[in-house]
C-alpha cells in the first residue's frame, strides 16, 4: 500500500513548517440570529438524482425539530493565522445563537474550500507543557482532534482539570475535541525518580534497581521497580533495557530486594520509563507475563473516566481479545445513554499474536510503537505498523499511529527529516490518526510540532489530489445484518461516485455515527460532513479519517434536513450555490446526488 515518493521533490520546503507561527489568538463562537437561516425557498432549480433503499422500512417523518443549532468540529486547520483573523471577525458577530461553529473549520471551508480540509486527525498528549487552558486552546486551534491522558503519570484531581478544560472549550468554542484516556496497565516500570526531572546514566555506573520503595530523595544511583516479583525473576547476566533499549544494563548481584546493574549503553533515563530484561537476546516474561492487563488501579481509573465522560479508553498491553470484550461489557453496564470507545494499544508480542481477535474486538487500535520496539526488533516495527493500519482499515477500525514521531522536537524547533518522512509514511497508509507523545506532554515545542503533524498532513494529502492518487484498496465485507450490509454498499458506491464525478463533500446524516464510518474507511478523495444529533457521537467521529463531523438535529425527511443544511452552510460561507454533493442518510438508507441550490 505504500508509495514510494521523494521527499525532496515537494514543491514546499518542509523545513519552513517549523517557521510557521505556533500560537494564534484564540477561536471564538461565531453566531448568527436563528431567524435569517431558516430555509426561505424552495429547492427548485435543484439539479438530483435521487436513489432509496427502503429495506429498513422508514416511517413517516416527524415534524422538523426547531432545534436548528448546527456545530462544526475542527478538522484541520489548513491555515491557521486566517482562522484567526476570521475568529477575531466572528467574535463581533451578535450573541443570539442558531448556529454554533468553531472558527477554526469555518475560516478554512470558507478560504481554502472543502477539498482542502485535512482528513488525516491528530491526537495529543496533555503533559504539564500543555495542561493550561490557553495551551489547550492553542492545540486545538492547531488541529488537535483528540486529547490523550495517560493514567501512568498524574493524579485524578490533575486528569479531572484537563478533561474538564477541554470540555468547557468544546462548549465554549465550539470546538469537538474527544478525550481519550490511556489506561497505565502492568507492565513493568521505573519509578518517578524522586521529584526529578531526569537522571542521567553513564558508561560503567553501577545503578540499584530496587523493588524496595524509598521516601524522596531516593538514594544515590537508585531506581524504585514497579512489579514486586522482579528481583526473583531478574538473573545475573540478563541485560535490563530501559524504554526498549535508549538505556541499557547488564545484572551483576542481586542482593535480596536490589538488583545491581552496570550500565553498559548511557543514556537519559525518564520518570517511569519501561523497563524489559533479555536474556540470551530474548525477551524474558516470566511471572510478568501473568500480570492483569487491566490492573486494579486500572480498574479505578476507568471508574474514573467514566465518571468524568471520557469518549475513549485506550488499553495498554492487550493481549487477547477477552480483556476487550470484558471491559466492553463493564463500560455497557455503566454507563447506558452512550458509549465509550475501546481502543486496543497493540505493544506487545502477544498483541501481535492475536491481532485480529483483537482488532475485531475493539473500537479501534493504536500502534503504540514506543513500547512495541522494546518487544520486537526494531527493524519490524514498520512492518508491524503497516500491517496493523492495513487490518483496521479492512476491519473498519480506526487506527493510530503513535511514538516519537516528532521525538527531537521535545528539545528542538524543528524536526528532523527522517522524521518528516516518518510522518509522511504514516499518512500515505492512511492511518486515521498521527499522535505526539512527550513532544505535546512535556516537550519545549508543543504546538510547533503540531503544526508540523498537520502541515506535513496537507502536503501529502494535496500530492495525492494532484497526482490524482485515488485509493484502490480491496476491503473485504465486513457487516453481518442485511440492513448494515445496506448501508456498507451504499458507502462503497457513494465514495465510489464521489471520486468519478469529482464531487466537493459528501454529507451524511448520521445517529450512531455507523454510515459515517462506513464512508470514511473507503478514504474518498473530497471530505465528508457528518451530522449528527448527538454530541459524543459527534467527539467520537473526531478520531477518523476524512469526516468533519458537526452536530445537528435533524429529523427522517431528508428534503428538510438537506434544505436546513444548505442554509446554514451557505449563511456561514461555508459551501456556495453549485457546489456538488452526495447525501446519504443512515435512516432512510439513501443517497442523492445534486449540486447546492
Ligand atoms: N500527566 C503527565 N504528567 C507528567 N508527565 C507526563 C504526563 N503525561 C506524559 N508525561 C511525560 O511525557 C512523556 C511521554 O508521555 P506518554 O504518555 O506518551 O508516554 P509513553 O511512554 O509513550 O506512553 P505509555 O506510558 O502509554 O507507554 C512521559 O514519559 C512523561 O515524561
Ligand atoms: C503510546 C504507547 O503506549 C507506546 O508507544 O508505548
Ligand atoms: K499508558
Ligand atoms: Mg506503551
Amino acid at each position: 500500500m505504500a508509495q514510494a515518493v521523494n521527499l525532496l521533490s515537494l514543491p514546499t520546503p518542509l523545513r519552513s513548517v517549523s517557521k510557521v507561527p505556533a500560537s494564534s489568538p484564540s477561536p471564538s463562537i461565531a453566531r448568527i440570529p436563528p431567524r435569517s437561516l431558516l430555509p426561505q425557498s424552495s429547492p427548485r432549480h435543484r439539479h438530483r438524482h435521487h436513489l432509496r433503499f427502503d429495506a429498513c422500512g422508514a416511517s413517516a417523518a416527524p415534524p422538523p425539530s426547531p432545534d436548528l443549532g448546527l456545530l462544526a468540529s475542527d478538522n484541520g486547520s489548513g491555515n491557521v493565522p486566517a482562522a484567526a483573523a476570521a475568529a477575531a471577525a466572528a467574535a463581533t458577530a451578535t450573541a443570539t445563537a442558531a448556529i454554533d461553529v468553531d472558527a477554526v473549520t469555518e475560516a478554512e471551508l470558507k478560504e481554502n474550500g472543502f477539498r482542502s480540509t485535512r482528513r488525516t486527525k491528530l491526537v495529543c498528549t496533555i503533559g504539564p507543557a500543555t495542561c493550561g487552558a490557553d495551551q489547550l486552546e492553542a492545540l486545538a486551534v492547531g488541529g488537535m482532534n483528540v486529547a490523550r491522558v495517560n493514567m501512568c503519570h498524574g493524579t485524578h484531581e490533575w486528569h479531572r482539570q484537563v478533561i474538564r478544560q477541554v470540555r468547557r472549550l468544546n462548549e465554549e468554542k465550539g470546538f469537538a475535541v474527544a478525550v481519550m484516556m490511556d489506561t497505565e496497565g502492568s507492565e513493568i516500570h521505573m519509578g518517578d525518580l524522586g521529584g526529578a526531572a531526569s537522571a542521567k546514566a553513564e558508561d560503567g555506573e553501577i545503578w540499584t534497581f530496587s523493588v524496595r520503595s524509598f521516601n524522596s530523595p531516593l538514594p544515590e544511583r537508585t531506581i524504585h521497580v514497579n512489579y514486586d516479583g522482579f528481583a526473583e525473576d531478574v538473573k545475573v547476566g540478563d541485560e535490563l533495557l530501559v524504554d526498549g533499549g535508549m538505556v541499557r544494563f547488564e545484572v551483576i548481584e542481586k542482593i535480596g530486594p536490589d538488583v545491581k546493574c552496570r550500565c553498559t549503553d548511557p543514556g537519559l533515563l525518564l520518570p517511569r520509563a519501561n523497563l524489559t530484561f533479555w536474556r540470551d537476546g530474548s525477551l524474558v516474561r516470566e511471572r510478568n507475563a501473568m500480570l492483569p492487563t487491566i490492573s486494579s488501579k486500572d480498574w479505578l481509573d476507568i471508574d474514573f473516566g467514566i465518571a468524568e465522560g471520557v469518549d475513549f479508553i485506550a488499553v495498554s498491553f492487550v493481549k487477547s481479545a477477552e480483556v476487550i470484550n470484558h471491559l466492553k461489557s463493564y463500560i455497557a453496564a455503566r454507563c447506558r445513554d452512550r458509549e465509550i470507545a475501546v481502543i486496543a494499544k497493540i505493544e506487545s508480542i502477544d498483541s501481535l499474536k492475536n491481532l485480529e481477535e483483537i482488532i475485531r474486538a475493539s473500537d479501534g487500535a493504536m500502534v503504540a510503537r514506543g513500547d512495541l520496539g522494546a518487544q520486537i526488533p526494531l527493524e519490524q516495527v514498520p512492518a508491524a505498523q503497516q500491517k496493523i493500519v492495513k487490518l483496521c482499515r479492512q476491519l473498519n477500525k480506526p487506527v493510530i499511529v503513535a511514538s516519537q514521531l516528532l521525538d527531537s522536537m521535545i528539545e528542538y524547533p524543528t524536526p528532523t527529516r527522517a522524521e518528516v518522512a516518518d510522518v509522511s509514511e504514516a499518512v500515505r497508509q492512511r492511518a486515521d490518526a498521527l499522535m505526539l507523545s512527550g513532544e505535546s506532554a512535556m516537550g519545549q515545542y508543543p504546538e510547533k510540532a503540531l503544526t508540523v503533524l498537520r502541515s506535513v498532513s496537507l502536503r501529502i494529502e494535496r500530492w495525492w489530489r494532484e497526482e490524482k492518487r485515488h485509493e484502490g484498496m480491496e476491503l473485504p465485507d465486513i457487516t453481518s445484518s442485511f440492513s448494515d450490509k445496506i448501508s456498507e454498499e451504499i458507502c462503497n458506491s457513494a465514495a465510489k461516485m464521489a471520486n468519478n464525478l469529482g464531487v466537493d463533500a459528501v454529507f451524511v446524516y448520521t445517529k450512531t455515527g455507523h454510515m459515517a464510518s462506513f464512508l470514511s474507511r473507503c478514504r474518498p478523495d473530497c471530505p465528508i460532513f457528518a451530522f449528527t444529533s448527538s454530541t459524543s457521537v459527534r467527539r467520537r467521529l473526531n478520531l477518523q479519517w476524512g469526516l468533519i463531523p458537526f452536530r445537528l438535529s435533524f429529523s427522517d425527511d431528508m428534503e428538510s434536513n438537506l434544505n436546513r443544511t444548505f442554509s446554514l452552510l451557505k449563511a456561514r460561507g461555508m459551501i456556495q450555490s453549485g457546489d456538488l454533493v452526495i447525501a446519504l442518510s443512515d435512516m432512510l438508507q439513501s443517497i442523492q446526488v445534486m449540486h447546492v441550490p
